[in-house]
């Protein structure tokens, strides 16, 4: 079966604290249980940073105010291969929460874990984990 390219938007919630917002994957979902940066997929005729903002509504409730692209890259899962694209966001209006039932929890930037989430985001959380101070 030939493997299609989907994009997928994602945010880096950063507060003045230097913690990171991150959720846990439902069960039923790809990855169920591991962690994540809030996002999801790309919708046809959208923008990856219209997709970020839609996806951090429906996903965390809350309004982003303004995003800077952090990381795009290709990672090809044996299924699939997607294309991401992370943002840095440290500001928005509202308090995220985890909208859609999954567990939404503040952590340290330093104490990332790339154990705990996909293969995909491991060079991300490499670069997060240097650039923290
Ligand atoms: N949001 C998000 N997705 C990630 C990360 N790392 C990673 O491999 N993914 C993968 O990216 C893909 C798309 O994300 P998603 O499942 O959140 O998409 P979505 O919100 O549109 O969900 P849906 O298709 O159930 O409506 C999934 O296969 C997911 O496992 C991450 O840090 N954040
Ligand atoms: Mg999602």
């Amino acid at each position: 079966m030939e493997k299609k390219i989907t994009h997928v938007a994602a945010g880096i919630i950063r507060n003045e604290f230097g913690q990171l917002f991150l959720t846990q994957r439902l069960e039923g979902q790809d990855f169920a249980q591991s962690l994540e940066f809030p996002g999801g997929k790309v919708d046809m005729g959208e923008t990856p940073e219209q997709a970020l903002k839609r996806e951090l509504e429906e996903e965390i409730g809350i309004h982003v105010l303004n995003a800077e692209l952090y990381e795009q890259f290709l990672f090809e899962y044996p299924h699939k291969i997607l294309y991401f694209h992370f943002y840095l966001v440290e500001e928005w209006v509202g308090e995220p929460f985890g909208r859609e039932g999954q567990e939404g929890f503040w952590l340290d930037q330093k104490e990332l874990d790339a154990g705990q989430f996909p293969a995909a985001n491991a060079k991300l959380i490499q670069r997060l984990l240097a650039e923290t101070c």
